[in-house]
């Protein structure tokens, strides 16, 4: 069968995952009957095509990394050039809007309302942006819900690491009272590069050039990114709204390299930790740096690796590890939505 997925946001994430698309496409039809056709892409700067019978990704690609633009894009007597993400959610004949427009950390927008609109349309949204689904988890998973189409938003927490499907599915049947983490790459692949003797202003721009940073990295810095992680796990895993804004945060500007030093001489290291905890129907929640021993299971989390422990009655801390950023591994994320968004459909036909 397939799936008609239309772009918002052609950055290093979009892209990355336009390029598995086009190296997965074989073994996606083969393993899951999926066949997935990118019909149109909109970004601010690059500019806009859209094409009903599907555009031809490596050359999309291409054009977009060779002139930096859309515009060269070769066109047929169906393409449409300069839609607006408005017009592309509207007007497209896409079955999935995939949303990867940068996180604004304090209204969600563009991305909530390019949410809103694809639900009104009766499309289904896959996002990697926290700030929809940090700002407006249940009523954008209600609305996906009166609307029937499905909302995919794995990669917010964690990347391509599968952090919300985990609680929900796998652990399903425990209760989870407390849940901590390093859940941002950036800073903690600048603490690690610190310890390793870099500049903090060196390291960050390293993390920047893997693409691991924030649009602006004030968000990883300063733990905003982290404590709109935070809010979605509240919402998720605990199915208890909590405002970003009530969440006490601090980020990594203030450690020093003499911090650094400091802890590594008491065999110790400094994390940015998430720590979330449920009692009682009430969800309290913290961001920031803490001196954590070395032989803490989360001191052994490097560079841009995440780790997030779940506190479950039954089967006691299981630790889930793996990327928290990085486009391939984020890219990534938004093909597991999108298998899943197809099974789902698969399924309901039965
Ligand atoms: N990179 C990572 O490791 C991870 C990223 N994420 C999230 O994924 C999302 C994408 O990240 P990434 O690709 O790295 O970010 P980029 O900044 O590389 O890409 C974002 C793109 O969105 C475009 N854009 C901005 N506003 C609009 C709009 N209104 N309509 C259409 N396009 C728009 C930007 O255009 P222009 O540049 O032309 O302004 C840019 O090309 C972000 O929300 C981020 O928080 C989540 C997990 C990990
Ligand atoms: N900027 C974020 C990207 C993923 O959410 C990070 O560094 O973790």
């Amino acid at each position: 069968m397939s799936v008609k997925v239309a772009m918002i946001g052609f950055g290093g994430v979009g892209q990355s995952f336009a390029e598995i698309v086009n190296e997965k496409q074989k073994e996606l039809q083969q393993k899951y009957g999926l066949e997935v056709e990118i019909v149109a892409v909109s970004d601010v700067k690059k500019g806009a095509v859209y094409q009903s019978d599907g555009l031809n990704i490596p050359k999309l690609l291409d054009c977009v990394r060779r002139t930096g633009s859309l515009e060269n894009y070769p066109e047929t007597s169906q393409t449409i050039k300069g839609w607006s993400s408005l017009e592309t959610i509207e007007q497209s004949n896409a079955d999935v809007i995939i949303e990867v427009t940068y996180t604004d950390v304090k209204t969600g927008e563009p991305a909530l309302t390019h949410c809103h609109r694809a639900f009104d349309t009766g499309k289904s949204v896959i996002t990697t942006n926290k700030g929809p689904v940090a700002l407006a988890y249940k009523e954008l998973i209600e609305k996906a819900e009166d609307n029937e189409v499905f909302f995919g938003f794995e990669g917010t927490v964690m990347s391509g690491t599968p952090a919300l499907r985990l609680p929900s599915e796998t652990l399903a049947g425990n209760e989870i009272r407390e849940i901590k983490g390093v859940l941002n790459g950036t800073t903690n692949y600048i603490l690690t590069a610190m310890e390793e003797g870099m500049e903090f202003n060196q390291a960050l721009e390293k993390a920047q050039a893997l693409g691991y940073a924030e649009a602006d990295p004030t968000s990883d810095l300063e733990g905003y990114d982290v404590r709109y992680k935070a809010a979605i796990l509240s919402n998720h895993v605990f199915g208890v709204p909590l405002d970003p804004k009530d969440i006490f945060c601090a980020g990594i500007t203030g450690l020093t390299a003499h911090d650094i030093n400091e802890a590594a001489a008491c065999d110790e290291k400094w994390k940015l930790l998430a720590r979330i905890r449920q009692g009682n129907g009430v969800v309290t929640a913290s961001v920031q740096p803490e001196r954590i021993k070395n032989d803490d299971l989360l001191a052994g989390i490097m560079g841009a690796t995440n780790a997030i422990v779940y506190e479950c009655d039954l089967s006691g801390p299981i630790m889930l590890t793996g990327s928290g950023a990085g486009l391939k591994e984020t890219g990534f994320s938004l093909l597991i939505d999108l298998i899943h968004c197809h099974k789902r459909k698969e399924l309901s036909k039965t």
